[in-house]
């Protein structure tokens, strides 16, 4: 009979495990500090409703499930959606998660699963909201450890204002993004000059791949280029939004791009992206998504961003940052004779939150001890020697001797 083998996947290995969890301590605490509440959303979700809503996940990326009755359900592909979805009682709200999402590309096919832990504000649409999320995501970099680190700061509605003057198709508008992603500026402009469209509006459409890096050029740069007050509006919107984040004394870490184009479809302000120097793919995405949640007939303005958990723990492993390993508090070694005693005391210390290893073993190496216990960390070797010679007469003894080393420490 074939076999099956599983793929080893991101949770097989120990190490990795603990990493992780450092990590989501790290981002449990930063996240609680800004005042956001953790939740979940199902696993499942529903494909109906999936389909019928705009700015959603590709279809085609969705891990598809039926269930008993028929129904198709997908593998939750964002969180964003589901919380706009949600209702809620208060209009100004912070939440936090910290869960996996599915979603399988054409280009990154096997993977399938990474783990998001993202925030969202709901009920605020002002600059200083948006700045207090990027702020947020930069201090959870720095708790991380990371220095070099760059937010690209861009606007949904810089592009999309520029390009609503072109008479162009969906599909050549998408092959028009992926060149401005991309910066591909050789293909730009044959493919703008194709299209026929005006000179003074494709000069400005091939000039936002350049709009790139230190904040007060680009801004210098984008003015020429603005056509109407719509354009203003956001490059005065991107402004303001920077303007608080200098205050917040972040502006090192902020870049503007404003040919940025995020994967999510339902951005429609400010959106952002975080890139450490060490990986070439963002390891955080998020913006401002004012209309997404009145599909679902919540009128509420949000914004929010994601980490790539996965990535992040690549990098910091890539930096050959340790795990900080929890070694045991005590090892407890006794004989047969006096199981009783040791393992109540092991109970009773556990209780107290310390960590105990309990060996049975054949010799204790204590001369004619009834229960010996080691004292595991490396540098107190003094007490180490002290406790080892030391012969317990009971449980209580144990349990107040290490209670009190303990409390040394
Ligand atoms: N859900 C987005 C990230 C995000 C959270 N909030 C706003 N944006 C993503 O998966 O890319």
């Amino acid at each position: 009979m074939q076999k099956y083998i599983l793929s080893q996947n991101k949770n097989s290995n120990v190490e990795d495990f603990q990493m992780r969890e450092q990590l989501i301590n790290t981002f449990k605490h930063r996240f609680t500090t800004y005042g956001y509440k953790q939740v979940r959303t199902s696993t499942f979700e529903q494909y109906d409703m999936y389909g019928s809503i705009t700015g959603t996940v590709n279809k085609d990326e969705m891990i598809k499930v039926i269930d008993s009755s028929g129904q198709v359900l997908v593998l939750r592909p964002d969180v964003t959606i589901p919380l706009a979805r949600m209702n809620r009682a208060t209009t100004d709200q912070r939440l936090f998660y910290i869960l996996d999402v599915f979603r399988q590309s054409i280009e990154q096919n096997e993977q399938k699963e990474s783990t998001q832990a993202g925030v969202e504000f709901f009920g605020d649409n002002s600059p200083e909201a948006d700045a207090e999320v990027i702020v947020l995501a930069i201090h959870t970099l720095k708790d991380l450890g990371f220095t070099n680190f760059k937010i690209e700061l861009g606007h949904a509605g810089f592009f999309k204002e520029l390009i609503q003057q072109a008479d162009i198709s969906q599909n050549q508008l998408e092959t028009l993004q992926t060149y401005i992603h991309s910066k591909n500026l050789v293909e730009i402009e044959p493919f703008l000059k194709a299209i026929g469209l005006a000179d003074d509006l494709r000069n400005a459409i091939q000039l936002i791949p350049m709009m790139y890096g230190n904040p007060a050029d680009v801004i210098d740069e984008a003015k020429k280029i603005i056509r109407n007050e719509s354009m203003k509006q956001v490059l005065q919107n991107i402004i303001a939004v920077y303007d608080v984040l200098v205050d917040y004394g972040v502006a090192d870490s902020i870049v503007l791009n404003l040919g940025l184009i995020n994967n999510m479809d339902y951005y429609s302000g400010i959106i952002f992206q975080g890139f450490l120097d060490s990986i070439g793919k963002p390891v955080l995405m998020g913006g401002r998504y004012d209309h997404l949640g009145k599909q679902f007939g919540n009128t509420i303005p949000a914004i929010g961003f994601a980490f790539e958990v996965d990535y992040l723990v690549h990098a910091l492993q890539q930096q050959g940052k340790e795990i900080v390993e929890i070694e045991p508090d005590f090892i407890i070694k006794y004989d047969k004779t006096k199981q009783k005693a040791a393992l109540q005391a092991a109970y009773r210390l556990r209780n107290e939150g310390l960590q105990i290893l309990t060996y049975l073993v054949d010799n204790v190496e204590v001369n004619d001890a009834t229960t010996a216990i080691v004292n595991y960390t490396k540098d107190e070797q003094q007490l180490i020697t002290q406790i080892k010679s030391h012969t317990f007469a009971s449980a209580d003894e144990l349990v107040s001797q290490c209670l009190a080393i303990k409390e040394e420490k």
